[in-house]
């Protein structure tokens, strides 16, 4: 079996909104949905490795990139254009993609 992931990475722009609370999703590659709902994850920024915060895993979906819209943009807390701008160029040329719900602990 898969070890279970304790950690994640996210921009370093966007980790403030991660430790806040305002965002509550983060949209993946098939690389990154081995985590596992119930589970407690480190937050770092992917820049410069500091610790953020600490999460809990509530959900991992799959999604097609076709399929994202506003709900996804508005727990993203970015505009849809921006969110899906992102994540083409981090994930370039992938349909399938994973919606990872977390909770602040
Ligand atoms: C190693 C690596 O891929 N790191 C990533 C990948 C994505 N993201 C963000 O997740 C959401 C959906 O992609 C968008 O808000 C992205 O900006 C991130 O912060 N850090």
């Amino acid at each position: 079996m898969k070890d279970v992931p304790t950690s994640i990475s996210f921009f370093e722009m966007l980790s403030p909104f991660v430790a806040s609370g305002k965002k509550t999703i983060t949209i993946r590659d098939e690389s990154e949905c081995h985590y596992v709902p119930g589970t407690q994850v480190e937050v770092f920024t992917l820049e410069t490795n500091i610790k953020v915060c600490d999460i809990e895993i509530e959900s991992v979906e799959p999604i097609l990139f076709s399929e994202i819209n506003e709900f996804h943009a508005e727990q993203e807390y970015l505009p849809l254009p921006k969110l899906k701008q992102i994540i083409s160029k981090v994930y370039p040329n992938t349909e399938q993609l994973y919606v990872i719900s977390y909770k602040l602990v």
